[in-house]
């Protein structure tokens, strides 16, 4: 199938593949492989803006399991993704791309809060706004901070760059038998419970009408490939 066109798109990087093949933190080559993909695309005339997730150093749910009360391990996650933010601007400012970290937590003497317009300012300058700290709420991933941001900044897609290739009937690394689909409706994901995204940030989109290509940025090159509508991935959004 055809994929549209998309100038304007907001990355959802999952925290996961920044650890590359290690089982924890970040891996500093995986860093820069990721950034020379987002140069590419941005050499091609997207505008972009990125989500880091954080999920290679800090989940609040895992940290509540081992017994850390909810509220701080979820505070906890959202300054583990602070850290790959930075890490993703160094690697992107290493090659010459301009960027500006935002967060959701106010830390002034790290990086910028979250202010939208100065946001949208940054992106008209030709720069790559990166949003740390998720929502700033507990509670939330940053699936939901990556749908936020995307109707904030008026981006025409979100793209969420994993490990999968795209959206499945059943979670592909459980189920080997799961099969993938190019593209369906929001109304699928959220009915069948298929777990790539969160149901918050599915609900997001769809009411904004913000499509989501879900596509395996470890693939070096993908992500300029599913940008230029080439490459494997799904497409999830608003059916006729
Ligand atoms: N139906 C499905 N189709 C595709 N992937 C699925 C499905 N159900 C569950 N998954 C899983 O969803 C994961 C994608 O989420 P990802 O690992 O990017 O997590 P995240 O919470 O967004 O990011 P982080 O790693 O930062 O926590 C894949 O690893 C995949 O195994
Ligand atoms: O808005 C948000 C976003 C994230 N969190 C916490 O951070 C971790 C890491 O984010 P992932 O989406 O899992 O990569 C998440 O598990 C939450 O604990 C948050 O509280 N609020």
């Amino acid at each position: 199938m055809t994929r549209p066109h998309f100038n304007r798109i907001l990355l959802k990087l999952s925290g996961e593949v920044l650890m590359g093949k290690g089982q924890f933190g970040i891996d500093p080559e995986t860093v820069t492989r990721m950034a020379q993909q987002i140069a590419e695309a941005k050499e091609a005339g997207h505008q972009l803006c990125i989500v880091v997730g954080g999920g290679n150093i800090f989940r609040g749910i895992a940290g509540a399991a081992k017994g850390f009360d909810r509220t701080s391990a979820d505070y906890m996650g959202m300054l583990a993704t602070v850290m790959n933010a930075l890490a993703m601007q160094n690697a992107l400012e290493k090659l010459g791309v301009d960027t500006r970290v935002q967060s959701a937590i106010p830390m002034a003497s790290v990086c910028e809060p979250y202010i939208r317009r100065r946001a949208l300012r940054h992106m008209e300058k030709g720069r790559i706004v990166i949003f740390a700290a998720g929502t700033g709420n507990p509670y939330f991933t940053t699936d939901t901070a990556a749908a936020l941001r995307a109707a904030e900044m008026g981006c025409d897609a979100l793209f969420k760059g994993t490990s999968v290739d795209g959206v499945y009937n059943a979670d592909p690394k459980s189920d080997p038998g799961a099969t993938r689909y190019d593209s369906l409706g929001f109304g699928r994901v959220l009915a069948d419970n298929l777990k790539v995204m969160d149901a918050a940030a599915v609900a997001l989109c769809r009411d904004n009408n913000i499509p989501i290509v879900v596509f395996n940025i470890r693939e070096q090159g993908n992500l300029a490939d599913v940008l230029a509508g080439e490459g494997t991935a799904t497409i999830v959004q608003n059916e006729e």
